[in-house]
């Protein structure tokens, strides 16, 4: 396919995913499957575009004046892709397959005739309007940074399972191009977000992918699973574990001696975590599944218990940025139900001194110190520990500082630690 081919394939799949609600995930794929002759490099340009176009949209709309489907994949070539208006003059020429040529309003628009510094704060951010007070109140003057670097490519994150290897071997043997180490988690590797048309490698066919020494996970999610500092022989609960990449990273750091247990309340979503203890040789992880009465014997035994709260998935508008544009104050409501849920049901596990963590990748306070707060106030054997001394511990005193409301709990963000957005806090069981 050629430049023009790709553009109007994005246009496609945004009109998809904006006029019929389509998740892009699932639109890209059904593109996909009814135009097979595209290869998977055009596969992965189309992706981008309409990836960049959704995270910007509000930005890119407001330079276009238009929200089309048309505007934004235009846009998105030119503002976020790097492509020239000329290039794109030449290319609509004679391609059947291309968009109708640019008219003379488009094309001043994307030669930049409307001067984004007019629009309101909420559009430069591109954070959808009725979060941007929420925004402002977490943030203050950052909130536009913190806003605009959520609009950014991700890059591709792996975690080393030290269970199988060290970092320093697979830095060597990984034939991966412009991979580094990550500068917080030492148990990390980075490759950055590809520019324009390019992509990210495909680390699942590689032997070390394959054979469990390494994962793919944000660097964010490495280092809470980090903070929770768990030490070889003791019982730890993760007990939202999902597809199990926290209780993974649980196992490797403590050197898979003592007991994780993985727990969620959708099976479906836990089954991977089987398969996936298997092929990292994290033995120490016993899978429960729902109904919690699996969970029975673990009851005030638990020296650590996790809780990876359901959450509005904020901090990973990076990789799922029609996500931002669909969260609606209801399903904001609706999380902290669950979240106040699942805070309850779990603290029954920790054991007395023991430690009940509370992660979201949320950024928002409403899902994080609000919820803590409640739950310390309603829970009076329960009080808040400082994250801070296990942090320069585990990560040096130089590493890049995440954000903290209290100076107990963290936030991880793009902006701050350029990793996707988390909450972590810690709190001790004391009777
Ligand atoms: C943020 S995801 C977990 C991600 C996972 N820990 C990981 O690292 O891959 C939140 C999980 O909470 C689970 N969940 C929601 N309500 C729950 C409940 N009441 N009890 C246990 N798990 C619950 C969801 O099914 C979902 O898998």
């Amino acid at each position: 396919m050629r430049l023009g081919g790709r553009i109007q394939a994005a246009a496609e799949v945004l009109k998809d995913i904006l006029e019929r609600k389509t998740p892009a995930t699932m639109a890209l794929r059904d593109w996909g499957k009814a135009h097979r002759f595209a290869g998977s490099k055009d596969r992965s340009a189309i992706g981008n575009y309409v990836h960049d176009a959704l995270r910007c949209k509000s930005s890119l709309a407001f330079r276009m004046d238009d929200d089309s489907p048309r505007s934004l994949a235009l846009a998105s070539a030119v503002f976020m892709g790097g492509r020239t208006v000329q290039e794109l003059m030449d290319a609509f020429e004679g391609d059947e397959h291309a968009p109708t040529m640019l008219s003379n309003d488009e094309q001043a628009k994307l030669s930049g005739s409307i001067n984004i510094e007019a629009a309101p704060d909420w559009i430069k951010a591109d954070v959808p309007e009725w979060l941007w007070p929420a925004f402002e109140t977490n943030f203050d003057e950052e909130a536009l940074t913190e806003g605009k670097a959520l609009t950014s490519r991700p890059p591709l994150d792996l975690r080393v399972n030290t269970i199988k290897a060290k970092r320093s071997e697979i830095l060597k043997s990984l034939n991966v191009e412009n991979i580094k180490p990550t500068e917080i988690s030492p148990i990390g590797l980075r490759v950055e977000a590809a520019l324009a048309d390019a992509r990210l490698p495909n680390v699942q066919i590689e032997e070390e992918y394959q054979t469990g020494a390494i994962e793919i996970q944000d660097e964010g999610s490495q280092i809470v699973s980090l903070l929770v500092d768990a030490k070889p022989g003791e019982k730890v609960l993760d007990y939202c574990a999902g597809g199990g990449g926290k209780s993974l990273a649980l196992a490797a750091d403590m050197e898979n001696k003592g007991s994780v247990f993985g727990f969620d309340i959708d099976k479906r979503r836990l089954s991977p975590l089987y398969q996936r203890a298997q092929r990292a040789g994290a033995s120490i992880i016993d899978v429960r599944q729902p109904p919690s009465e699996s969970l029975k014997d673990l009851v005030g035994k638990m020296d650590r218990v996790l809780v990876d709260a359901p959450c509005t998935g904020v901090g990973t508008w990076r990789r799922k940025p029609d996500a931002k544009w669909r969260l609606s104050e209801d399903a904001l409501v609706r999380r902290n139900n669950e979240q106040r849920s699942v805070l309850n049901s779990a603290k029954g596990f920790v054991r007395p001194g023991g430690l009940l963590f509370y992660v979201t990748c949320s950024m928002l306070a409403e899902e994080n110190e609000a919820q803590v707060y409640e739950f310390l106030e309603n829970h009076e054997n329960f009080a808040l520990l400082s994250a801070g001394e296990v942090w320069e511990e585990k990560f040096g005193v130089d590493a890049p500082k995440p954000w903290s409301a209290d100076g107990c709990s963290l936030t991880l963000t793009p902006a701050s630690t350029q990793t996707d957005g988390f909450f972590f806090a810690v709190m001790e069981r004391q009777k």
